[in-house]
């Protein structure tokens, strides 16, 4: 128990507090980490280890998965036709050997996306300090961790000592209110957030989101939520581990057991930042203010109302802006004010460490069903996981998806960012579950639509983007 004159804290800094080892003059904190997850785009790091003559001090603590640069088409490391790409798996396997540490391998029944598969073993859990080389680590922080992206040279260091070097963040609550709408999901939660404080918006801070519509989110959608707090800038994303937390994590694979369980859920109670604990920022939203959200530019914070226009950009009265704006109306093969609907669609791909969970692939199934796939249109469906794909076959859904001339597809980051190979021709325009829309990222020239997995399934069979309300009578 804290001393009763305790001054109250943040989740942030009770979790912050619990790793720090040491402090240096300049500020920097060492920390210990929990648990290192990484991927298949982490061989860097183990060569700068092997060329020091260093070897992993915590082999126990580090869990690996091929993610980024496996096919969705099968399962065997020796058929990734390209060269390059199958040594990074490969280097993985070997890694693992090596090393002894844990390896959701590509037929392992646990591989998936890291981002994926961590809530899913259980091996995230509350009050975690947890690191990935890869930006969308914060994730992890929707079950109460403290999770965040490291570089190469730190996942070396973190490897080497199981610790790492940080500069304490600032912190930011986002508070969003009240009842989501007809047709509003998580994904239109975030990038509604996104487009009100910027890309930049949580630059340098840890956000907690807090709001009775974020104790409403399952699980999934609060994986959703943080996984995109870094398109907010944010170091970090959280969510206070509830009874929706607890029912989640029970029975996982690596959650506590027994009267262990107990200890750890009272423990994980006392996480909860405290009564008038001070945040850096605060920013409160009205939830019944958020509608079906869409991207129409190159950055995660141009979105827009599903059923609303894109922007005019004369009416842009910064020059420079304008300029800018315009260079996206180009590239994105847009006209100033048109309706988002009337965008016509290619592809789509419904999937990733976004929103490649159980409850993405109902919500997509529930609008396929009884649907077509759009003439012209080629629609993927990759779930984020082994598990998650085991999952939806058991309830039939991949019956949904290919009667409905959808590509059902094994698990992997695939067109998310395409390290794999899969990407879209260039000028064709995406609709995605994925949460970055930047130039050339789903391939050279694609033009990629952020939006949540019901509304790319309604573009999927009308071939436009389209409000999912229209879908759902909502
Ligand atoms: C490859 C990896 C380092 C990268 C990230 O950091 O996020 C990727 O996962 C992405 O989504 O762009
Ligand atoms: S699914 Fe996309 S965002 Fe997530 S880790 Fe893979 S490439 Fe990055």
């Amino acid at each position: 128990m804290p001393p009763e004159d305790a001054a109250p804290r943040t989740m942030f800094e009770k979790i912050w507090d619990r790793h720090r080892v040491l402090e240096r003059p300049d500020g920097q904190v060492l920390l210990y980490v929990d648990r290192h997850l990484i991927h298949d785009g982490s061989e860097p790091a183990f060569d700068m280890l092997r060329r020091r003559g260093l070897k992993p001090r915590a082999p126990d603590r580090i869990f690996g998965v091929p993610d980024h640069y496996v096919p969705t088409d099968t399962r065997e490391t020796a058929a990734i036709p390209d060269p390059a790409r199958r040594f990074m798996v490969e280097t993985l396997e070997r890694n693992s050997a090596e090393h002894g540490f844990q390896l959701f391998g590509l037929k392992d029944e646990g591989q998936g996306i890291v981002h994926v598969i961590g809530p899913e073993q259980g091996l995230t859990q509350p009050g975690l300090l947890m690191v990935c080389p890869d930006s969308h680590t914060s994730t992890h922080g929707a079950l109460g961790a403290l999770a965040f992206g490291i570089g190469m040279t730190e996942v070396t260091h973190v490897l080497a000592t199981q610790t790492l070097w940080q500069r304490k963040p600032a912190t930011m609550r986002i508070t969003v209110e009240g009842d989501l709408g007809a047709g509003v999901t998580a994904k239109d939660v975030i990038l509604h957030i996104i487009a009100t404080i910027g890309a930049a918006g949580a630059a340098g801070h840890v956000i907690e989101y807090a709001g009775s519509a974020i104790r409403g989110l399952s699980m999934e959608g609060r994986l959703t939520l943080c996984n995109m707090s870094i398109e907010a800038g944010g170091r970090a994303g959280m969510v206070t581990p509830d009874e929706t937390t607890f029912a989640y994590l029970a029975g996982r694979p690596y959650a506590p057991k027994g009267a262990e369980w107990d200890r750890a859920v009272e423990r994980w109670r006392a996480l909860a930042t405290d009564a008038g604990a001070r945040f850096d920022r605060e920013v409160t939203i009205d939830a019944a203010a958020i509608a079906p959200t869409v991207t129409w530019g190159n950055s995660p914070q141009d979105a827009v109302a599903a059923d609303g226009q894109v922007p005019d950009p004369t009416q842009e009265e910064d020059a420079e802006r304008r300029a800018a704006m315009q260079d996206t109306f180009a590239y994105m093969g847009l006209t100033p004010g048109m309706p988002v609907e009337e965008l016509r669609i290619d592809r789509v791909f419904i999937g990733s460490c976004t929103n490649g969970r159980i409850e993405d692939l109902r919500a997509a199934a529930a609008i396929a069903r009884g649907r077509r796939v759009a003439e012209g249109v080629t629609a993927w469906v990759v779930p984020g996981s082994a598990p998650v794909k085991r999952q939806a076959e058991a309830e039939g859904l991949d019956r949904i998806f290919t009667e409905a001339g959808f590509d059902w597809r094994e698990a992997g980051c695939s067109m998310c960012l395409g390290t794999n190979g899969e990407i879209a021709a260039p000028g064709e325009r995406v609709a995605a579950t994925t949460n970055r829309n930047f130039r050339g990222r789903q391939g050279p020239g694609v033009r990629t639509h952020l939006m949540s997995p019901a509304m790319a399934a309604a573009a999927a069979v009308t071939g436009h983007i389209t409000d999912v309300r229209r879908m759902t009578g909502g």
